[in-house]
């Protein structure tokens, strides 16, 4: 009788800065063959990782891993909700908020032994708009900046980030009216994350205290701001506590709409897409199982301030970043982008 537990490898050719045959090398090398078959499937174009989860959930397989970053994870995550396929990580991407905030090594030696202890748990999930989401998502200059990334890949990641706060100087903040379960507030806002994991990935912690099991979404609401709290607002953000600034407002339900004054831009773990002007939200507890560290503490590094940063801005090359973008898509970012840019100049 075979007892072992079959694995599909989805891997993500263009995701992040890692060598994908070095990850598969070292997989080949470190799974736990005793416990594991597995078969590796690379993906040839956006959205083909979802297709190859759906292909390997028809064919019982135990754990689907994403080698990749946070969209191959949506991509993988989203044909494994509520079904016995758990979903595994070897964190490859420019961002890996979802690994980040579950505590999965970066180091993908560490990763794939975190398949080996084969501790699998249950997290919840996201959907806006008919769109599921395992990060974040949002819309305001949340889905701007998302359009502005795709956008970014040449510049580097440095300039990304210092173009970033130049135009978020000059985006013009939208009146939204949430509707949750306690009413209906309107706040004129800069943007609006809705969040199940904490971070946008980078160790940016747009909602600090985001749970992935509490069955809740975390939204954060940036109010309008000067370019005197823009240090503030930068420093919190990857010290995990820009929910005490003055500017956020924060709220946790299990569902929202979020009405806004004209149709537009709004994204998903970071994909930015267009979507009417209301949108709702919510979140699904316990939808996916994931292999994820049984005691994330024991690997988690010592909190520092500085290294969030350096990895945030980074000294690396990132123009696989670029390549990491579908070129249709990219053109459609590129166009949506300007479509937004304009609207917001006239
Ligand atoms: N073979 C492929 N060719 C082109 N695009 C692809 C291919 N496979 C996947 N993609 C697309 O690449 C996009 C980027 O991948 P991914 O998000 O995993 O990496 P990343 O952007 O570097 O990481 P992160 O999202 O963590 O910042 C995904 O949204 C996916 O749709």
């Amino acid at each position: 009788m075979n007892s072992r537990q079959h694995i599909t490898f989805i891997v993500n050719p263009i995701s992040g800065t890692h060598n994908k045959h070095i990850i598969l090398q070292l997989v080949d090398e470190l799974i736990d063959k005793e416990r594991y078959s597995y078969i590796v499937r690379g993906t040839e174009y956006a959205g083909h990782a979802s297709l190859l989860a759906e292909e390997a959930v028809r064919q019982h397989a135990d754990i689907v891993v994403a080698i990749g970053g946070d969209g191959t994870i949506n991509e993988v995550g989203r044909s494994l909700v509520h079904t016995n396929t758990s979903m595994g990580i070897i964190p490859c991407g420019s961002g890996n908020g979802l690994a980040r905030h579950l505590h999965i090594p970066l180091d993908p030696k560490k990763a794939i032994d975190i398949l080996n202890k084969g501790f699998v748990k249950k997290i919840d999930y996201g959907i806006i708009d008919s769109h599921p989401f395992f990060c974040t998502c949002g819309v305001g200059f949340d889905a701007f900046v998302s359009l502005k990334f795709a956008d970014s890949g040449k510049r580097g990641l440095a300039t990304y980030l210092e173009n970033t706060l130049r135009e978020s100087l000059t985006y013009k903040p939208e009146t939204y009216t949430i509707e949750n379960s306690s009413g209906t507030v309107s706040y004129k806002a800069f943007l609006i994350a809705c969040a199940n994991a904490s971070q946008y990935g980078n160790n940016a912690y747009i909602a600090p205290q985001a749970s992935l099991t509490d069955g809740m979404m975390d939204v954060t609401i940036l109010e309008p701001f000067t370019v005197l709290d823009v240090p503030a607002l930068s420093f919190q953000l990857f010290n995990k506590t820009i929910d005490q600034n003055s500017r956020i407002k924060t709220m946790k339900d299990k569902s929202i709409v979020i009405h806004r004054e004209s149709e537009g831009v709004f994204h998903f773990d970071g994909d930015p897409i267009m979507g009417g002007k209301d949108l709702k939200v919510e979140i699904i507890q316990g939808g996916l199982n994931v292999v994820a560290p049984e005691n994330p503490r024991n690997t988690m590094e010592p909190f520092s301030l500085l290294q969030h940063f350096t990895d945030f801005v980074g000294q690396r090359p990132i123009s696989s970043l670029i390549a990491a973008r579908h070129k249709q898509f990219l053109q459609l970012n590129q166009n949506l982008l300007r479509q937004l840019s304009n609207k917001k100049k006239n």
